[in-house]
């Protein structure tokens, strides 16, 4: 054990934000009052997992899909997100929260992208490679079509 003190991390949860049970994804989150663009919404700490219990293990388990992809300086891993973190739902154009890796604390934080209304769900981005259907995939299909069709008449009234 070294006798060097870590400095503290100052934790930061965005307030009230609230959980609603039986949306089509399943639990989400969403805004209990507008949050400002660029607002820390929560800093939820990870259990970075040794590679060969991932794959041995937790893969095969309900939490595969509650891990995230976390760089080592052995190489690559998965980590379990506790707290908020792990209950923020995908969405693939509309998503308003970012993240980033605090590697070093062994942390995710996840901020606002936009300004974010009271009553919204608070969305982040898994990534291409969905492991699920995605609920959105009808109001995906319906934007592709009404960009086409915006497309197309542009393309005419040029
Ligand atoms: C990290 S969890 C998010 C919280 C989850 N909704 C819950 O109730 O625990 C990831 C899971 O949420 C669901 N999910 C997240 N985003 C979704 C989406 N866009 N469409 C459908 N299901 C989604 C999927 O079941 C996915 O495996």
């Amino acid at each position: 054990m070294g006798s060097v003190k870590e400095e503290p991390v100052t934790l930061q949860r965005f307030q009230p934000l609230y959980l609603i049970s039986n949306t089509a994804k399943g639990r989400g989150v969403f805004a209990g009052r507008d949050i400002a663009s660029g607002t820390t919404i929560d800093m939820s700490p990870v259990l970075v997992l040794d590679p060969k219990e991932n794959t041995d293990h937790i893969e095969k388990t309900a939490l595969y899909h509650y891990t995230y992809n976390w760089p080592t300086a052995h190489g690559k891993t998965q980590a379990v997100v506790f707290g908020l973190g792990s209950l923020f739902n995908h969405s693939t154009h509309h998503q308003n929260v970012g993240w980033l890796r605090d590697l070093k604390n062994e942390l995710v934080i996840y901020c606002a992208l936009r300004d974010i209304s009271e009553g919204e769900e608070l969305c982040i981005s898994y990534g291409a490679h969905l492991t699920f259907e995605d609920a959105d995939k009808q109001d995906l299909e319906a934007e592709a079509e009404a960009e086409t069709a915006e497309d197309l008449l542009r393309i005419q009234l040029d």
